[in-house]
């Protein structure tokens, strides 16, 4: 069964027959798909050249789709989020495995017909939406009765995708944020996700304490997750060959985060912290504060939180994170205005002060944005 992008879950369960339903709960259905025609003659049919745009490198060896699908854990019976189907191979093995429900989310018009053949040879157990992942509303479109509670095992949902690479970051903080205020796709409970990324995102996401790859995202993903990198895919396994390898990784939400605080805070204090990799905590954890009272209140932070300023931020552990975040939340309760202060809108108004008075240079800016790439933290 098709579906257009703004039929909710509600309404898609009453259009699912109550034969279908009686079936399914009497297992007469058959899971495997029908003979079809392969994903490389679907991409001829339909002439689907990929567009580098949206990151779109295509996974044509079922054998691989099987292996990502394995990943997730048992899908019989379940309801599965696919992001990004493309042509449809991972789509097939999800369907192969037994999902009784597959709702594909994809961005890229020209891939619906190709998804519609396969959706009528698993029928009443596949739902297209065309849309951006980025702004899909996940909650809306899975019927109420699988949401299980926050503490309880995992819902009967999954999240599933071959990520396009423009998107897989930013959507995996939103998700992430989502998981903390237990909203999006996690309404339903700790839903599971199995994702691709760029190999070394990957490496970054499971990267523990001390790790040349710890970074802000392994931090972000790993307080609110347990990681496990599952294996890596090489990039000539795709078709275009993209110049990355890929890593598959599998997040299971925690019942109990490793810090309870607001999703943003936490984000702070790990951005500040990482701002300079290289250099001792102290030096990232400073900027928190005001020029004024840098000194006094990062000592302050630091020692009620029990943490050697001397250490590298890939060096800080989760625990130690967690004394850092309910450091720095005391002190904003403390002391009004310090939870929208940003040494960034500092720097700026000090340099546009100096140019006013005839100085062009802006030193100070420049050293900062140099020593915290983004793309390394
Ligand atoms: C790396 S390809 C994977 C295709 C297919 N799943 C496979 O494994 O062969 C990424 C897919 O995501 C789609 N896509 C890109 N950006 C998207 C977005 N914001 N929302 C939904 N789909 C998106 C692309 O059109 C493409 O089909």
């Amino acid at each position: 069964m098709a579906c257009a992008a703004s039929t909710t879950g509600k309404d898609w369960y009453k259009e699912v027959t109550y034969q279908q339903r009686r079936m399914a709960s009497l297992k007469l259905v058959t899971y495997r798909l029908p003979p079809l025609p392969t994903i490389g003659e679907i991409i001829k049919l339909y002439n689907l050249k990929a567009e580098k745009q949206l990151s779109q490198n295509f996974l044509l060896d079922m054998r691989l789709t099987d292996k990502i699908i394995r990943q997730a854990g048992n899908l019989k019976d379940t309801h599965v989020c696919e992001v990004g189907p493309g042509p449809g191979g991972l789509t097939r093995s999800i369907l192969n495995a037994g999902a009784a429900d597959v709702l594909v989310v994809e961005k890229d018009i020209r891939f619906i017909p190709g998804l519609q053949l396969l959706s009528e040879a698993a029928p009443g157990r596949m739902r297209i939406a065309q849309g951006d992942i980025l702004t899909y509303r996940l909650d809306k479109v899975f019927p109420a009765h699988i949401a299980k509670t926050w503490e309880d095992v995992p819902p009967n949902l999954h999240i599933i995708g071959n990520l396009p690479f423009s998107v897989s970051t930013p959507l995996l903080i939103k998700w992430l944020e989502q998981m903390s205020n237990r909203s999006g796709p996690f309404m339903f409970g700790r839903t599971r996700l199995t994702l691709t990324f760029q190999k070394e995102v990957a490496e970054r996401l499971t990267a523990s304490k001390g790790s040349p790859q710890r970074s802000r995202l392994s931090v972000m993903a790993q307080y609110l997750c347990t990681v496990k990198k599952c294996f890596t895919i090489p990039g000539r396994a795709f078709v275009p060959k993209p110049d990355v390898d890929v890593g598959v990784v599998h997040f299971t939400p925690l019942a109990q985060p490793q810090i309870q605080q607001p999703f943003k805070l936490v984000e702070r204090i790990v951005r500040n912290a990482f701002q300079f990799r290289r250099k001792h905590c102290r030096r990232g954890l400073e900027m928190l504060f005001p020029e004024s009272q840098r000194q006094e209140l990062s000592e302050q932070l630091l020692h009620s939180a029990d943490v050697d300023p001397t250490l590298r931020p890939t060096e800080l552990s989760i625990s130690e994170f967690r004394a850092l975040v309910d450091a720095y939340s005391r002190l904003c309760h403390e002391h009004q205005g310090l939870n929208d202060y940003d040494f960034r809108e500092e720097l700026r108004l000090k340099h546009k002060t100096k140019r006013a008075a005839g100085n062009t240079k802006e030193p100070h800016l420049q050293t900062t944005m140099e020593e915290h790439p983004n793309n390394a933290g």
